[in-house]
């Protein structure tokens, strides 16, 4: 479903179920070799408690987030197929991404530092496509009252562009101690992670 481009154009699709749906990476190789990948990651906890956030938004009714994370609450067991939890498990689905593709047409960009430095992680996204350095530093200002940067004038319009309101929400409160638990658990999956991505991308 990719559309026709001409030569010299790129063409970009974005779906964040690819990364971790099982059968994606042998159909997008029997579909193009060279293709390049991008992945945003962030902090698989706070991915999680973002994740629920936006359930919970949907369907109010749904159990609280202490409850859906525990296979069983009193062992302490975590339940690593609930999907909020599951998703941030990278190592296991860049593992798939790795058996059809070469690392270095992968590309992962730092989810917070997206935020903090949006034009540096845009720099080395524009090197990785073999574009110019086209946008910088001064295409974007921090917005203080949302917590994110924002375009200062996008193509075609006279007037900055915010991400939408859904973007930076307040994060339902998570009990700490449950919080640690998903911290512990992670742990050694992020180490596995930061060692196949050749870089430390400092979640605690
Ligand atoms: N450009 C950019 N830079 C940094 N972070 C970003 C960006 N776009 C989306 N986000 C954050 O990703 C979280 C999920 O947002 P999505 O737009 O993918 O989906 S949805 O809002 O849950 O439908 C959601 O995280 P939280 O706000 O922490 O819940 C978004 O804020």
């Amino acid at each position: 479903m990719m559309p026709k481009a001409l030569g010299g154009q790129i063409v970009m699709e974005k779906t964040p179920r690819y990364f971790v749906t099982v059968d994606t990476p042998a159909r997008v190789h029997a579909m193009s070799q060279d293709i390049k990948l991008i992945v945003v990651v962030r902090d698989p906890v706070t991915r999680a408690i973002s994740d629920y956030t936006q359930i919970i938004s949907k369907t109010p009714e749904i159990p609280p987030f202490e409850r859906l994370a525990f296979k069983n609450h009193t062992t302490g067991q975590i339940d690593s197929l609930w999907s909020p939890l599951w998703i941030g498990l990278y190592a296991q689905h860049m593992e798939r991404w790795l058996a059809w593709f070469p690392r270095a047409q992968i590309h992962l960009v730092s989810g917070e530092r997206l935020i903090s430095d949006p034009a540096g992680e845009l720099g080395k996204v524009q090197d990785f496509l073999g574009l110019q350095r086209i946008v910088t530093d001064k295409h974007f200002y921090f917005n203080k009252t949302k917590g994110f940067p924002c375009l200062k004038k996008p193509e075609g319009s006279s007037k900055p562009h915010c991400l939408g309101k859904t973007k930076g929400r307040t994060h339902v409160s998570i009990d700490p101690e449950v919080v640690q638990k998903l911290r512990d658990f992670y742990r050694p999956h992020n180490q596995r992670f930061y060692q196949m991505a050749g870089q430390d991308f400092g979640w605690q």
